[in-house]
């Protein structure tokens, strides 16, 4: 790629120093290759004149061509408005301004010809367009048959004349430059194969596009492009892996034997069985494993990771599992404990709580091989922990703690980096997995273990919580236990705090003592009393639990079959579906009250109808996606791979699904690209080696 991309962009004629700046500051633009990157959000359909008469709801945005029969301005205060009556002969409709009236008002002239154009929409019989742009009717604007790009811009570009149509005459010029610079990325064997426009014409096309048709085509082919390049670069990744890591091997099944014979709880389902498999083939190949196990809330990973251990362990190699918080890795720990002990294995948690002699005791028993397991937190990474020979590092929550953090753990053996295992909290969707984790292979348990009754989840307003209560009493009597969670959101953490002892003080009240215990567990206690109170209702010497979201993930008590989350509305989806995960987990019916004041947000409303409507975390999941968007369900931490120009996630499932495909098929044949025929993808990788995020993009 030439160096014609890099050049800054205050080289373009019309831009200059001060045009420059604005743009680099405001829209991140530097160079020519930003510029041309930056594409328009959407257009607007000049491609015919409407008429009134035939205007429908259901269309976007129309242009019309008329005059204004009259004006006026109506309303008071922060209601008034301008209103001018359009009409072409076929109807009239409403053109509408709020607040800017008097300047709009001067420009506009009864009887004389517009075009207009916006988004109609209807109140009774009549339609409106609110802030429609408008001008007068010239030769020019009387040009239909085109789609008008736009482009995002703000107020400070906006003054110096680079608004839409500022930035669109840019790229105009721009493209009349670039054109000979732009090189075809992909094969041709790609191209034919799924149809994909040339790479100059789809730049030329996304920018000026010549008809519906040929934009979408243009779309879709950068599209593909990006998400090619980003499973090539994570296959890459996985494909040198596997040549360069060896791993382990662990073939000795004595130890696997002798806990399903004596010790294995309960039948596995027959996915948890199928997924031990895919671990067993992948740790006895010889190569690294880096494996993802997702599997809904209470679908039974903590048993396969215990397997995952024992094949280590069987082997004579050591095992770690890291959790991101310290009650998870507590419970983990409490989970494995049992296991271990009857297995005659040692197990030790390591967190940054561990007192300094514990720790030094732990460090010198795993150096010496005399633990077995580790579990802990990130204090696992520290320098001072080493291990004999680890041979499986599960973690659990990957995303919490990033690529890097997980590379660290690789470097904690000398010869052989330790066989991974990422396990996930709740399902994510595919296309995020495929990217987030597209370096990993997947293993699914799609499978609830058997007698589990669905979980019944209802709404209930406030105004309810006298019924509640009563329904919580019934449910206390029958021997069960109760979950009432609060919301906690870092920012106004002192407000959550009074919210919860309030919470705990009314709960108090409707629930005496000594009739009735109540454990209490949030975020600003020790750990020692948060532990207290967590092991009184594990134990089953408590029947409520009060907590903010510390119980989020991981806490196991299946004597424990009611959720009450209050003001459910300020919980995402995925978190709501973990905490409802908390129930339902042993054979009685279990129920998640959802409580919420009245007044709701339409997006709060989709997240409680939804959490009505299903259990399956892998539904949940999807709709988050499309709420949330990915960078902000995967946090910062990736925010590179997320970084796309152009693919979006929530909508181009399909796009990337054959993106992969064709990713998997040009490295299978030539892992190298060495061949002539992918030269072209060659070069690309080449040039852009050193920037990690995108291949795809133009440099
Ligand atoms: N095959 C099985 N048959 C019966 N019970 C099982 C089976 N597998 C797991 N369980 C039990 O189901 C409960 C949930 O299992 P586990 O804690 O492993 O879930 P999980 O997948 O880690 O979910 P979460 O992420 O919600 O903690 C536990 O009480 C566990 O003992």
């Amino acid at each position: 790629m030439s160096g014609f991309f890099s050049t800054p962009i205050e080289y373009l004629k019309g831009v200059g120093p001060q045009k420059a700046d604005l743009l680099k500051l405001e829209l991140k633009l530097f160079t020519y290759g930003d510029l041309i990157q930056f594409y328009p959000f959407r257009y607007e359909d000049r491609t015919r004149f409407y008429r009134i008469a035939e205007l429908d709801e259901s269309l976007p945005h129309v242009q019309l061509r008329g005059h204004i029969r009259a004006m006026e301005t109506i309303g008071e205060k922060s209601k008034k408005r301008l209103v001018a009556y359009f009409t072409d002969g076929s109807g009239e409709l409403e053109l509408v301004w709020f607040q800017a009236q008097k300047w709009v008002a001067r420009q506009l002239k009864p009887g004389v010809q517009y075009v207009v154009f916006g988004k109609p929409s209807r109140f009774g019989s009549k339609y409106s367009i609110a802030h429609p742009e408008i001008e007068l009717l010239s030769p020019q604007s009387e040009r239909t048959g085109y789609l008008q790009p736009v482009y995002t811009s703000t107020e400070k570009l906006k003054i110096r004349g680079l608004d839409s149509k500022g930035i669109s005459r840019l790229q105009e010029q721009l493209l009349a430059l670039a054109l000979e610079h732009i090189h075809e990325t992909l094969p041709a064997s790609l191209l034919a194969l799924y149809s994909l426009m040339d790479k100059r014409e789809a730049m030329r096309q996304i920018h000026f596009p010549s008809g519906n048709e040929q934009l979408q085509k243009a779309r879709y082919r950068l599209k593909f492009e990006e998400l090619f390049y980003i499973q090539l670069r994570l296959l890459t990744l996985k494909l040198s892996r596997t040549e360069k890591y060896r791993g382990q091997v662990f073939n000795d099944p004595a130890l696997l034997t002798r806990f399903y014979t004596d010790h294995l709880p309960f039948d596995l389902t027959g996915a948890q069985k199928r997924v031990i498999k895919e671990i067993y083939a992948d740790v006895r190949s010889g190569r690294q494993m880096n494996r993802l196990l997702q599997g809904d809330v209470g679908s039974g990973k903590t048993i396969v990771a215990f397997i995952s251990t024992l094949l280590a362990l069987g082997s004579g190699a050591q095992a770690a599992l890291m959790a991101p918080t310290e009650i998870l890795a507590t419970q983990h720990y409490q989970g494995l404990k049992p296991f271990a002990k009857k297995m005659g294995l040692t197990i030790a948690l390591l967190t940054g709580s561990t007192k300094t002699k514990t720790r030094r005791q732990i460090h010198e028993a795993l150096e010496s091989g005399h633990l077995h397991i580790l579990a802990g937190t990130h204090a696992l990474l520290e320098d001072p922990v080493q291990f004999q020979n680890l041979g499986m590092a599960i973690i659990d929550e990957q995303h919490r703690f990033g690529v890097a953090q997980r590379a660290r753990l690789w470097q904690k053996n000398r010869e052989y980096p330790p066989h991974v295992l990422v396990m996930t909290a709740t399902p994510i969707p595919r296309t995020l997995a495929m990217t987030l984790y597209g370096d990993l292979d997947i293993s699914i348990i799609d499978e609830l273990p058997a007698g589990r009754k669905p979980i019944k989840t209802v709404h209930r307003y406030d105004s309810h919580r006298l019924r509640v209560f009563g329904f919580m009493k019934e449910q206390i009597a029958l021997g069960r236990q109760i979950y009432v969670v609060y919301p906690l959101i870092e920012e106004s953490e002192k407000l959550d705090l009074k919210d919860l002892m309030d919470g705990y003080e009314s709960i108090a009240r409707a629930f005496p003592q000594p009739q009735y215990q109540i454990s209490i567990v949030h975020g600003r206690q020790r750990p020692d009393e948060k532990e207290w109170e967590m092991q009184r209702f594990i134990k089953g010497e408590t029947h409520i639990m009060v907590a903010t979201t510390v119980i989020e993930v991981g806490v196991n008590v299946p004597n424990a079959s009611v959720m009450v989350i209050e003001n459910a509305e300020r919980f995402g989806l995925a978190q709501l579906h973990q905490l409802r995960g908390r129930v339902g987990r042993g054979a009685d019916q279990s129920y998640c009250i959802l409580m919420s004041d009245v007044k709701l947000s339409k997006e709060a409303r989709i997240r409680i109808e939804t959490m009505v409507r299903t259990n399956n975390g892998f539904e949940i999941a999807d709709i988050d996606l499309k709420l949330r968007g990915p960078g902000d369900i995967t946090g910062t931490q990736q925010s590179g791979l997320m970084d796309m120009t152009i693919a979006d996630l929530t909508k181009d499932g399909e796009i990337l699904k054959l993106a992969r495909q064709a990713a998997i098929d040009v490295l299978e044949n030539d892992p190298e690209l060495n061949s002539a025929q992918n030269s072209n993808i060659k070069r690309q990788v080449d040039a852009q080696t050193k920037e990690v995020v995108n291949w795809s993009k133009i440099s």
